[in-house]
């Protein structure tokens, strides 16, 4: 018998739609909970074998990769959860720092870009807790939420949204992706593993309430505020997500982020098949 599968959990809300429902199955895979940005670097690594990770990781190492179909998140305008927050209006920000937060890696990159080719601002990323005197705070996941709810904050852009002025198309901010040698070694496991988590999503996202609730319960906060956030929110990666997704691949790599735009390569049809 091998190992279950190491399967990473982002440690956000954001996940709930996925996640309530997916029962534990110890003898398939056992959960690893983490920010965006660490669990990027523990797949990375080969600690884990299949998670959720930015979708600038996947972007950056494509060929290490394979992405599981129908999973990610994505919003087709507002996202809610992933925003840019300021105390003053944008004509006062130029050269000054704008603060990037320690759990991401795609909504830096994002701002990189919207900066440059929406904004038109020069302004950098600094690293959060090293910025003097930043213009700007991003903020993803339960803190971007609660930034929100906080009211202290006298301007605040939605990065989807803002993304979809610049481009008109819908935002991937994670996917799903196994390590290609567990895709080669262990075919089998993954497509089982696969299969419970868009099970688990169809029950999740069936049921919006009870993820709400849950989202309530750990974070406060009213159980229909979470219902309106949920349904900003898509988990599939149909065409036109696939479409945003290429379209933001295809900046990264003419700003020199990335070396080349990469292919999206899906277990099943660019990988291992399920073995029947
Ligand atoms: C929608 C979100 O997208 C997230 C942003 C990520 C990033 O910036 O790297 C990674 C995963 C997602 O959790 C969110 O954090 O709420």
């Amino acid at each position: 018998m091998s190992q279950p599968l190491r399967l990473g959990r982002i440690d956000f809300v954001n996940i709930l739609p996925v996640h309530l429902r997916l029962a534990a199955t110890p003898a398939l895979f056992i959960e690893a909970r983490g920010v965006p940005s660490a669990l990027n670097r523990q797949l990375r690594q080969g600690l884990l074998d299949v998670s959720v990770i930015s979708s600038v990781e996947y972007a950056l190492h494509a060929d290490d990769y394979l992405l599981l179909p129908d999973l990610g998140i994505c919003s087709d305008g507002p996202v809610g959860s992933v925003t840019l927050f300021s105390r003053q209006p944008m004509d006062l920000w130029a050269g000054r720092p704008v603060e990037a937060p320690f759990e991401s890696d795609t909504s830096v990159a994002l701002a990189r870009v919207l900066l440059a080719h929406l904004w038109r601002l020069d302004c950098p990323l600094a690293p959060e807790g090293q910025a003097l005197d930043p213009a700007a705070t991003l903020r993803i996941g339960d803190r971007a939420l609660q930034e929100a709810a906080s009211g202290r904050w006298a301007h605040s852009w939605d990065m989807g949204q803002q993304w979809r002025e610049l481009t008109g198309l819908p935002f991937v901010f994670a996917v799903w992706a196994v390590r290609r040698p567990v895709a080669q070694a262990r075919p089998a496991e993954v497509a089982a593993l696969h299969g419970r988590l868009l099970a688990a999503k169809a029950a999740g996202v069936a049921d919006l309430p009870a993820c709400a609730a849950e989202a309530s319960r750990l974070l406060g906060g009213s159980v229909e505020g979470y219902l309106r956030y949920y349904k900003l929110l898509s988990y599939d990666l149909g065409p036109r997500f696939r479409q945003g997704l290429g379209r933001f691949f295809a900046f990264l790599a003419a700003m020199g982020q990335i070396e080349r735009a990469p292919r999206l390569c899906f277990f099943g049809a660019d990988g291992p098949q399920t073995a029947t």
